[in-house]
C-alpha cells in the first residue's frame, strides 16, 4: 500500500525526524508493518505477548521463549501496597487516563529505573501492571472492592477483562482483546511516541517517558478518539438517525471522531480487522443498533467526504460489546502502545542526540525593558 497524502506545512507533517527499525506506516505490505511483519498477519496468528516480544526484544518468540516471557509477566502482576494506597486516593470521577498517568508516575517512585541496564525488566513490569493499575482503581472507586490482581489469565487481554468482570473472559473476548492490543501496539512517530522519544533523548528514566506519552495519547485527536467515537455513536438509535446527525455535523464543520489520519490517505489497514471482530461481537450480543449505526456512519463519511475510519472507530463498538466502560477504552490503548513507546525509547537511548529543533520567531522586535512605573 502506498500513501500519497500531501504532507506539508504545520504539525511537522511528513518531515523525517529520526530513524526507526520498529515499524512502517503506509509504505509496505498491507500498510502497517512491525519489524517487517504485516499487522493483519500478526493479528491472525499471534497473541499480544508474542508481538510485545517482537517489538521489545527484536524477534517473534519461539514457544519456549513465549512460555518464559508469559511466566515472567504473570509473576509481575502484583501491585505494590503503596501503589494500591495511592490509587485508592483517586476519586471515582477522575479520568482513567489520568489514573494510568499517575499510576506509572507513582510506580517510578517506588521502583525507579536507576540504570539503563534495567530498562527491559522495568518495562516488563510496567507492561504487566498497567491493566491492574486502571482496573484496581476502577473497581475500588466504582464498586467498593479491592480486587485480587493475580487472575491466572494467560494473556494480558484476558487478565484485563477478568479483573474487570470478576470472571474469566470468553474465548471470543480474549481473542478480540489480543487482536486489539496487537493493532494498537506500534505506529512510528505518532504524537505520543514522538513525545516519548523527545523525553528519552534527555536520558531521563523510562517512567517519565511513559508518563508523558500517556498524557499525549489522552487527547481526542489521538488515542482519546475511541472514547469520543463511542460518545458520538451511542446517541443514535438507528442508522437513519445517525446519517442525519452526521450530515448536520459536517454542515457545521465539526470533526467526526474516529475518522481521518495524519499519515494514511485512503484507508487505515487496522480498520477492516477490528470492524470484522466488532461484527462478530455484535452477533454474539445480538446487537442490532450500534454496529449498523457504525456501518452507516462509515458509509456516509466515505460518500460525503471521501474519509475513512481510523483504528479507533470500530474499536468503540467492539469494546462496548465486551462490556468495557467507555472511560477504559483509551487505557487499553496504553496497555498496548507502551510496547512501542518503550522500544522507541530503547532505540533513542542506543543512538542518542538530544532532540532540540528550532522555531521560527514571530514575536515583537528587539526592545528594552521599560521601568515598571512607565509600563
Ligand atoms: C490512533 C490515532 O491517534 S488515529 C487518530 C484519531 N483521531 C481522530 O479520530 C480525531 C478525528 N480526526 C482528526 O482530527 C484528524 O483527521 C487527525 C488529527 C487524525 C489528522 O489530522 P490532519 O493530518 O491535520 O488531517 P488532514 O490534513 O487529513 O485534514 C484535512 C482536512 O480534513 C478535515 N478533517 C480531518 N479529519 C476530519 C474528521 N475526522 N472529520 C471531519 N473533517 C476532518 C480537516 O479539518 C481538514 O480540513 P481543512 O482542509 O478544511 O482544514
Ligand atoms: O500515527 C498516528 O498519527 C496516530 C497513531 O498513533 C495511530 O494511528 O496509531
Amino acid at each position: 500500500m502506498s500513501s500519497d497524502k500531501k504532507l506539508g506545512g504545520a504539525g511537522l507533517r511528513g518531515q523525517v525526524a529520526g530513524q526507526t527499525a520498529l515499524c512502517t506506516v503506509g509504505t509496505q505490505g498491507s500498510g502497517l508493518n512491525y519489524r517487517g511483519y504485516d499487522v493483519d498477519d500478526l493479528a491472525d496468528n499471534c497473541i499480544f505477548e508474542e508481538v510485545a516480544h517482537l517489538i521489545l526484544k527484536g524477534h517473534l518468540p519461539t514457544q519456549a521463549e513465549l512460555d518464559t516471557y508469559q511466566a515472567k509477566l504473570h509473576g509481575l502482576r502484583d501491585l505494590p501496597e503503596e501503589l494500591k494506597a495511592g490509587l485508592e486516593l483517586i476519586p471515582a470521577g477522575a479520568h482513567p487516563m489520568d489514573v494510568m498517568r499517575t499510576g506509572v508516575s507513582l510506580l517510578g517512585n517506588l521502583e525507579p529505573e536507576t540504570d539503563f541496564s534495567q530498562q527491559a525488566d522495568v518495562v516488563d513490569r510496567i507492561l504487566s501492571l498497567l491493566p491492574a493499575i486502571v482496573v484496581y482503581w476502577y473497581r475500588f472507586s466504582h464498586d467498593g472492592v479491592r480486587i485480587d490482581t493475580n487472575t491466572g489469565a494467560a494473556t494480558i487481554g484476558g487478565h484485563f477483562l477478568h479483573m474487570l468482570h470478576d470472571k474469566p473472559a470468553s474465548k471470543l473476548h480474549e481473542k478480540v482483546m489480543n487482536v486489539s492490543l496487537i493493532l494498537y501496539a506500534e505506529h512510528e512517530f505518532n504524537a505520543s511516541t514522538f513525545n516519548g522519544r523527545v523525553a528519552a533523548s534527555t536520558l531521563t528514566d523510562i517512567h517519565s517517558v511513559i508518563t508523558g506519552a500517556i498524557g499525549t495519547l489522552r487527547g481526542p485527536l489521538h488515542g482519546g478518539a475511541n472514547e469520543a467515537a463511542m460518545e458520538m455513536i451511542e446517541q443514535w438509535s438507528s442508522p437513519d438517525e445517525a446519517e442525519a446527525a452526521i450530515l448536520e455535523k459536517l454542515k457545521n464543520k465539526e470533526l467526526i471522531m474516529g475518522f481521518g489520519h495524519a499519515v494514511y490517505k485512503e484507508r487505515d489497514p487496522r480498520n477492516a480487522i477490528i470492524k470484522k471482530w466488532s461484527e462478530a461481537l455484535a452477533k454474539d450480543v445480538g446487537d442490532d443498533v450500534l454496529f449498523p449505526v457504525s456501518v452507516r456512519v462509515e458509509a456516509v463519511m466515505k460518500r460525503e467526504k471521501n474519509m475513512f475510519c481510523n483504528a479507533d472507530f470500530f474499536h468503540a463498538s467492539a469494546y462496548n460489546f465486551m462490556g468495557i466502560p467507555t472511560g477504559l477504552f483509551t487505557p487499553i490503548f496504553v496497555m498496548s502502545r507502551v510496547t512501542g513507546w518503550a522500544a522507541h525509547a530503547f532505540e533513542q537511548r542506543a543512538n542518542n542526540r538530544i532532540i532540540r529543533p528550532s522555531a521560527e520567531y514571530t514575536g515583537p522586535e528587539h526592545r528594552a525593558v521599560e521601568p515598571i512605573d512607565q509600563r
